[in-house]
């Protein structure tokens, strides 16, 4: 075998109920992720150890903020060495991620990565690791790897790792804005935390529960979702990146049902009533000057996936 690719979804966290910091530095959620059509590729090939090649649109190879390590430390990495060690194969492979979900962005870009690497890897090894396995393994990589092989739409509790797959009434249209430089995830819980204490949020007994958007994904109304949407991330956002605010004002002044920030951001995520008033947002949001990406997307889109 020459070589496989597989590739994985974007996602915008549709309902993002934040509880308390729990003992193992982690917060309890509520979330219904909603996986878009935005992927990226993670392509597999022969080898001896293990290699990594990152390409694609802003793909910025180093170890700052916003960039994308080219080393062992890559979730793409880590998801190669975790499944050989589990399967007892000797880690060899050469691996190569096309990044289009830009980095940083609360899209959970790595986190697709880490996802796609799984599927092509146990296909390109014939390590036939089940379904609960590679959700098993995905949960060690990070809290939304497991989002990133189920795909489509599911509630997601626990710390985010636990996916219950949940039924939604035909596809919804976004518009996905990026603004300005990438945010940390941990700097925006830790402010979501600082918030709290200091009453500048109330503080929760438990995560917000997700039943509104979950009966508006069920009716399959745009209008009913743009009402239910909640992010308890937003303000924390918001408050470690002012210029945020502006970029969801400009997402409703281009006509959005309603806009939030996705996941951690800085991503703003613009309903649209429908695709072609989606295409319309996209092209009045990408003149506006807030945004350094604008991009059209609809979900749900399918996880982690062979490319035939
Ligand atoms: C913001 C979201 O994207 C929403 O889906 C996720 O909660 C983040 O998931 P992720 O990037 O896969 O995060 P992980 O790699 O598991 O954790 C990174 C860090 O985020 C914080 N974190 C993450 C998940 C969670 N439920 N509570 C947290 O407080 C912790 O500080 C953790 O050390
Ligand atoms: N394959 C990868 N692609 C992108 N970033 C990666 C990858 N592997 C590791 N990282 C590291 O993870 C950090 C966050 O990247 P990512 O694009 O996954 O963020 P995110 O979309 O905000 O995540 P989430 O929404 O899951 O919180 C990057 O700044 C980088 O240091």
């Amino acid at each position: 075998m020459t070589t496989l690719a597989a590739r994985a979804p974007a996602k915008v966290n549709v309902h993002l109920g934040v509880g308390p910091l729990r003992a193992d530095g982690f917060h309890e959620l509520h979330t219904v992720y909603l996986a878009v059509s935005l992927f990226d590729t993670v392509t597999v090939g022969p080898g001896e150890g293990l290699s990594l090649a990152v390409s694609g649109e802003g793909a910025d190879v180093g170890r700052g903020p916003g960039q994308v390590p080219g080393d062992r430390t890559n979730l793409v990495w880590r998801a190669a060495e975790l499944l050989a060690r589990h399967a007892g194969v000797a880690a060899d492979a050469s691996l190569a991620v096309a990044k289009a979900i830009p980095v940083a962005a609360g899209l959970a870009g790595g986190s697709a990565d880490a996802a796609a690497t799984l599927v092509a890897l146990d296909a390109f090894w014939g390590t036939r690791a089940g379904r609960e396995d590679l959700l098993e393994l995905a949960a060690q990589l990070g809290s939304d790897v497991p989002f990133g092989l189920v795909g489509g739409v599911a509630l997601g509790t626990g710390r985010g790792e636990q996916v219950t797959p949940v039924l939604s009434g035909g596809s919804s249209h976004w518009v996905l804005g990026i603004a300005g430089e990438g945010l940390s995830t941990p700097a925006v819980y830790g402010e979501l935390d600082r918030m709290r204490a200091a009453g500048r949020l109330p503080e929760v007994a438990g995560p917000a529960p997700a039943e509104a958007v979950l009966a508006a994904l069920r009716g399959g109304s745009a209008a009913d979702l743009g009402a239910a949407l909640v992010n308890d991330l937003q303000a924390p956002a918001c408050s470690l990146r002012s210029d945020l605010r502006r970029a969801l004002q400009a997402a409703g002044e281009a006509g959005a049902v309603a806009a939030l920030v996705s996941g951690s951001g800085p991503t703003v995520a613009a309903l649209a009533a429908d695709e072609r008033s989606a295409v319309g947002m996209a092209a009045e949001l990408a003149g506006a000057g807030v945004f350094r990406t604008v991009r059209a997307v609809a979900g749900p889109a399918p996880g982690a996936r062979l490319v035939p």
